[in-house]
This record gives structure tokens, C-alpha cells and sequence, in this order.
């Protein structure tokens, strides 16, 4: 039997007094794509949140290779070989697609500021480093002829998948995305379905991902967790988790409450 990559194990947090999940455990295999899917405010942000190290989790763990990452710090869990995008974008202004993409290895190489302040040879040697990783990354999105391009003045749903390639030029082996398909057109969503299995197939990344877009979730996905409250309510093949009755609920449940008290 297989172990899992990453495994999120009882996890609970609180703000301020409010549970905003409750026992959550998840396990995910290496090679899959597994998507998080629930309502608005089921708690699926703050659980990549925690995963990334951006919040302690106030019981449970999350082992990232069968090693312990809670209480690391989110840069020290990036080198550790987890990747993430967040809901909006993170491109820097001022600075060109390549740059962008660049500042993904940047993050995790050593030769730092000083090195650039005295033009060191390593640092020298780090920066051509990083530019083939650049464009060997935007080459695999099939964006090379945006390079040069400043990476603020593409469109909102092109600058989402640069910001998916910035996190594969640091080779990780699992990436958090957070609603990556927000943006994009539905003709662009079947391009973006084969981007990430490709990125899953070709490169050998685990992926993780919130998405509002069932249709993408339940294609693209080998297995779906759903959160509903903090909780998790279903975890399992899309096809399973779609005819779920507490799924069901926790969407439509909400949806013919709203439409009820409209009228
Ligand atoms: N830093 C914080 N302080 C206080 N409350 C927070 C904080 N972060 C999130 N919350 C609350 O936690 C709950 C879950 O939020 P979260 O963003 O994780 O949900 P979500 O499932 O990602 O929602 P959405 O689909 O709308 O992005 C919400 O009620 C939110 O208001």
C-alpha cells in the first residue's frame, strides 16, 4: 500500500473563540490531483492556510512526506517541496513575465542580496539558473512568447496560470491552488483541465485545489473532499462525492433556503 504525500491529520482552528475547522483529516496519495471543494466559508482557504504554515493549527498535524510540518515557517515548508497560488493575483508590478516567474527559484536559492549587491559569480550563476528554469516553465504552459511581456498587463486568467508555473520552477512535489480557473473563459477551462493533468502526468506534482468550478473539480480531480462548516462532510471519487445526499445538501440546502427567503 502506498503512504501518502501529504497528510493532514485532525486538524482543527479557531478565531477568536469560532471553530473554522473542526477534526479535519485528509490523506493524499502521491500523483494525484484532489480537489476541496465546499460553500462559501466552509473553511477550505484556511485549510490550505495551514498546510503552507500561514496558520498554526490548534490540534492535529500535517506530514508533508511522512515529516512533521506544523510550526515550520511557510518559506522553510516551500523548500520543503510545497508550491501554492493564492485567490488573487501575486504577480510583482514593474517586473516582466520572466522576471515573475524568476522569483520563484529566487525564494529558495542562496546567493541572496548580498551576492547581487557585489555581482558574485554565484549569484551570477544562480540568476542563469533561474532564467532557464523561466523559460523551460513558461515553454510548458505554452506562453514563451509572453516573456518579455510586463506580467501585470496580461489578463487576469493568464496571470493565474503564470503564477501556477513561478511554483513548478521551484520542482515542487505538491501545489496548493486556490481557485485557479477564476478568470477564465469556458473555452480556456478545457485547455486548463489538460494543463493539469499535465502538470500532475509530466512533472510529477501533486495538486491540490479549491475550485468553484464543479465541472472542472469533478473532471480533473481523482478524488474530492468536501467541507461544509468546518467539517468534512464526503471524501471520495467525484462520482461518489456528486451524488452524496450530505453534499446535496450542504449546496442546494443553501441555494432553495436563499431562494425561500428572498420570496
Ligand atoms: N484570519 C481570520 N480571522 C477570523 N476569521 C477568519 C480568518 N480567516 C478566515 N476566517 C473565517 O473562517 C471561515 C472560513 O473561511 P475560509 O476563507 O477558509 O472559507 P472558504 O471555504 O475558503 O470560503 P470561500 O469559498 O468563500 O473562499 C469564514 O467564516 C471566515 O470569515
Amino acid at each position: 500500500m502506498s503512504t501518502a504525500l501529504l497528510s493532514i491529520r485532525d486538524v482543527s482552528v479557531g478565531f477568536g473563540g469560532v471553530k473554522v475547522l473542526d477534526g479535519i483529516s485528509i490523506d493524499v496519495m502521491p500523483g494525484e490531483i484532489r480537489g476541496l471543494i465546499g460553500p462559501n466559508g466552509a473553511g477550505k482557504t484556511t485549510l490550505l492556510n495551514v498546510i503552507c504554515g500561514i496558520h498554526a493549527p490548534h490540534q492535529g498535524d500535517v506530514l508533508l512526506d511522512g515529516t512533521s510540518i506544523v510550526g515550520l515557517k511557510p518559506s522553510r515548508i516551500a523548500g520543503l517541496g510545497l508550491g501554492r497560488t493564492f485567490q488573487t493575483s501575486q504577480l510583482f508590478r514593474g517586473m516582466t513575465v520572466l522576471e515573475n516567474l524568476m522569483t520563484g527559484l529566487h525564494r529558495r536559492t542562496t546567493a541572496g542580496m548580498l551576492g547581487a549587491a557585489f555581482n558574485l559569480a554565484s549569484y551570477r550563476e544562480e540568476e542563469e539558473r533561474a532564467e532557464e528554469a523561466a523559460r523551460k516553465a513558461l515553454e510548458f504552459i505554452g506562453m514563451a512568447d509572453f516573456a518579455e511581456r510586463p506580467g501585470t498587463a496580461l489578463s487576469f486568467g493568464q496571470q493565474r496560470v503564470i503564477e501556477i508555473a513561478r511554483t513548478l520552477i521551484g520542482d515542487p512535489k505538491v501545489v496548493l491552488l486556490d481557485e485557479p480557473a477564476v478568470g477564465l473563459s469556458i473555452n480556456r477551462l478545457a485547455e486548463f483541465d489538460t494543463l493539469l493533468r499535465r502538470i500532475r502526468d509530466e512533472k510529477g506534482v501533486t495538486l491540490i485545489l479549491i475550485e468553484h468550478v464543479i465541472r472542472l473539480v469533478m473532471d480533473v480531480c481523482d478524488q474530492v473532499t468536501v467541507l461544509s462548516s468546518g467539517r468534512r462532510i464526503a471524501d471520495g471519487p467525484p462520482d461518489q462525492v456528486r451524488n452524496d445526499p450530505d453534499v446535496i445538501e450542504a449546496y442546494l440546502g443553501k441555494e432553495l433556503r436563499a431562494r425561500h427567503s428572498a420570496s
